[in-house]
């Protein structure tokens, strides 16, 4: 009998394993080029720099800031920062009074280092402006041709920089608390609305910003956006429309307010009522003992009206380091008799109830920084700052001299009065409660820039802080193309997914493996 023959056809090699490896195999190879090509169009161009100079002529001295940011994200809040300060020796500007041509030279040093810091293609590039502050307002006040004359051989000596020179003036209070006030808000990125916020307003605060609290030697500014109140006085108010954004900010400069006028102010005070020129002074420490020429405390504006023809020449100042008696003879020096408006803070001075965080810095930051009460996260009691700067005060003095025996003398030795005068300033003053404390940061920096009122003003003339929002892309290139890649990788995965289970290859059914 003939064998039964097998028919039908040979069974079938298994050729969708060959096609399921060459699929494999393109589908890895069209992997590994989407993503290196979104690695190698993303990779970060040669950044293309730009540089600015800024420099703070203050009361006690000058500092010169370079900034530096990326040129094709100039709008974008957030993206310039301080990458060089240069201390100038010497005297603020204002003290050159006698020999104005000598301001011009003491800056040479610090353009100088700016030269260095600055690539030297773009040193034509680069603006440079100087702002001077309020040791250049008394001296104007004081005598307007000297200030004048102060002012353009600091003008003469930018101008013969290798920079852009685009200006030396005296800035007003008004300027120096608003770009203050400006820079901390650039800095801690709280003109910034990206994000889910945008959609949801009413879970930001009303103004998403912080206060700024200025401590100079000469005057002092506080900045803030009150909570819906009328500014009553218009020389308070400011409006700035920021990032698509408007902000009412209340401002005011005391001059004769800063550390340094303040002392005079207290001294000059203390003077009416000695007899023959030796002060017993509860704002220094115990053992400090400091000759002064009255004619010298009386050289400022802001002490002339009490010139007087006094018995004595020298006045013989010996600390007693009592902090509450300090304390009382500060606040001699705020006047509270009267108050035109809703709300006062001293001198007739409007205030509107304090609103939210505030930043302070400069004087303010070195005082509390050099008594230790900046490094902890959260910002130190009111109570605990009081009984430091009190137990501080009471130290003798030649104790603190061997403790401290690299910082200068002039501030070591005024750190007392100076953490007295911060206190009295901010609770008497501006009615800063214990709760209310707790809403002040000392800030020295931000990141690596100054807290101050420089960065701010470079900001404005550069016109790099824009009205509205620039209108932007809810994604940024990068996350893009990661996306796009990412989809596309899923969609041919689930499509290869797809042709695999609805026409498994018969090679891969169950009993033919
Ligand atoms: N390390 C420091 N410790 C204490 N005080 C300081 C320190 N550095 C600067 N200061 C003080 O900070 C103040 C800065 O004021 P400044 O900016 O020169 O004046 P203004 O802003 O009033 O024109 C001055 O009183 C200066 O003595
Ligand atoms: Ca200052």
């Amino acid at each position: 009998m003939d064998e039964p023959k097998v028919t039908g056809t040979k069974p079938r090699t298994c050729c969708p394993r060959k096609s399921l490896l060459i699929l494999g195999f393109l589908f890895a190879s069209a992997a590994i080029a989407l993503v290196a090509m979104a690695v190698t169009q993303n990779k970060p161009l040669p950044k293309n720099i730009k540089y600015g100079i800024v420099l703070d002529a203050g009361s006690s001295h000058t500092n010169l800031y370079v900034y530096e940011w990326p040129a094709e994200k100039e709008n974008d809040t957030g993206v310039v920062h301080q990458v060089e300060v240069c201390t100038v020796q010497g005297s603020g500007i204002s003290g050159y009074s006698k020999d104005p041509d000598e301001a011009g030279l003491s800056l040479q040093n610090c353009i100088k280092r700016a030269q260095e810091m600055v690539p030297e293609q773009q040193h034509r590039d680069t603006p440079v402006y100087l702002g001077a502050t309020a040791g250049m307002r008394l001296l104007s006040l004081q005598n307007r041709s000297v200030a004048d004359r102060v002012l353009s051989a600091v003008e003469n000596m930018l101008r013969s920089s290798p920079f852009d020179f685009q200006g030396a003036r005296v800035i007003s209070g008004q300027e120096e608390g608003a770009y203050g006030w400006i820079t901390i808000n650039y800095l801690l990125g709280n003109f910034k609305q990206t994000g889910w916020l945008d959609f949801l307003p009413h879970l930001q605060s009303s103004s998403g910003t912080s206060g700024a609290l200025d401590l100079g030697g000469a005057s002092t500014q506080i900045t803030f956006v009150p909570d819906h109140e009328p500014i009553e006085s218009q020389e308070n108010s400011l409006h700035f429309r920021l990032y698509g954004k408007s902000y009412n900010v209340y401002t005011h400069s005391f001059l004769c307010y800063g550390k340094d006028q303040a002392l005079r102010l207290k001294l000059a005070g203390d003077l009416q009522s000695t007899q023959n020129g030796s002060l017993l002074d509860p704002c220094f420490h115990p053992g400090y003992f400091r000759v002064m020429n009255t004619s010298d405390l009386y050289t400022s504006p802001c002490t002339a009206n009490g010139e007087q023809q006094l018995p004595f020449r020298r006045l013989h100042l010996q600390g007693n380091g009592d902090y509450q008696v300090c304390r009382k003879a500060i606040q001699k020096i705020f006047n509270t008799s009267h108050c035109p408006y809703s709300s006062c803070s001293f001198n007739g001075i409007f205030l509107p109830p304090l609103q939210g965080k505030f930043g302070a810095f400069s004087a303010f930051y070195f005082v509390m920084n050099f008594l230790n009460l900046t490094t902890e996260k959260s910002p130190v009691p009111l109570n605990r700052v009081t009984s430091t700067v009190q137990r501080f005060c009471s130290r003798p003095w030649n104790e603190v001299k061997a403790e401290f025996p690299n910082i200068k003398e002039k501030y070591l030795s005024e750190y007392c009065f100076s953490g007295a005068y911060i206190l009295s300033l901010l609770e008497n003053g501006y009615g800063f409660t214990a709760e209310k404390w707790q809403n002040i940061q000392f800030l020295g920096k931000i990141g690596s820039s100054d807290a101050g009122w420089t960065l701010g003003y470079m900001l404005n003339l550069t016109n790099m802080i824009p009205a509205e929002k620039p209108p932007t892309r809810p994604l940024s290139h990068a996350s893009y193309v990661g996306l796009m890649v990412f989809c596309s990788l899923v969609l041919v995965a689930v499509l290869l997914l797809g042709c695999f289970i609805f026409h498994k290859p018969k090679c891969l059914q169950k009993g033919l493996i």
